[in-house]
């Protein structure tokens, strides 16, 4: 089983590149694996890819990608051929595009020589509260229900898993099952702030819902000891992990 080292994703939302190598550095005994997002990599590039594997860090590129079918494939498998180790669409471009981009980028890693890496499919974003889905994006019914419904959807065309949020996971697994991967930002250690997060859980209550893996980027590197800030985040974790009350 993995531990709270391997289960934490550190989003490294920082556009400049020393910034990012530094806090690799700082935060590698302490994480599983490392995020690159847009703002990261929209600034650093392929390059910066190349350096966090460099230092020996995994990484799960986390571009949303959602456009057509034939555009999003031919990206994933772009993507897969920097030898990252998990990288994401959006459920919400449909079951034809997931399941091109899956076969994508396997076959991208391959042909450059890398391990497959996860593809997985984001569910509603963690920012999006109930009232906004159903008035703002004109959405019916529950997140839950459809949270559920795309990661149901995302297993079928053949994705390892989904990024939800904390709230959703116990559905999820109940859905998908135990094999099924769940990311799940939305993190916030007891205490601090939200900011723009509205679905949103502590380490240890996602840990114990079942979540495979848990993204925490501002509680993180935002804290004036982001390795202090990790260090507490994996031991609350290990903590759950360890009474085996993990669902
Ligand atoms: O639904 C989603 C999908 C992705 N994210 C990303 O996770 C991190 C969270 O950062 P915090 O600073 O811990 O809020 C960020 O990179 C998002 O792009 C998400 O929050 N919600």
């Amino acid at each position: 089983m993995l531990n709270g080292k391997d289960r934490l994703i550190v989003a490294l939302d920082v556009s400049d590149g020393r910034r990012a190598l530094e806090l690799v550095d700082m935060l590698a005994p302490f994480t599983g694996m490392f995020k690159v997002g847009m703002e990261l990599f929209y600034s650093g590039g392929a390059d910066m890819v190349k350096e966090i594997k460099k230092k020996g860090g995994k990484i799960f590129l986390d571009l949303k990608m959602h456009d057509i079918p034939n555009t999003v494939s031919r990206a994933a498998g772009a993507l897969a051929g920097l030898g990252v180790d998990m990288l994401n669409v959006h459920a919400a471009g449909g079951r034809e595009m997931m399941r091109q981009a899956a076969l994508a980028a396997r076959e991208g890693a391959a042909a450059a020589g890398n391990k497959p890496p996860l593809v997985i499919a984001v569910t509603v974003l963690t920012s999006i509260s109930q009232e906004m889905f159903n008035n703002e994006m004109g959405l019916q019914g529950k997140i839950i229900d459809r949270v559920t419904a795309w990661a149901e959807i995302t297993r079928e065309a053949g994705l390892d898993g989904v990024v939800s949020s904390p709230l959703e996971i116990a559905a999820i697994r109940r859905a998908c099952g135990d094999d099924f991967i769940i990311v799940t930002p939305g993190i916030r250690p007891s205490g601090s702030v939200r900011a723009d997060q509205k679905r949103v859980m502590t380490p240890g209550e996602a840990v114990k819902d079942g979540a495979s893996y848990i993204v925490a980027g501002r509680p993180i590197t935002g804290a004036e000891d982001p390795a202090a800030a990790a260090r507490a985040i994996t031991e609350e974790m290990d903590a759950v992990l360890e009474k085996g009350c993990v669902r």
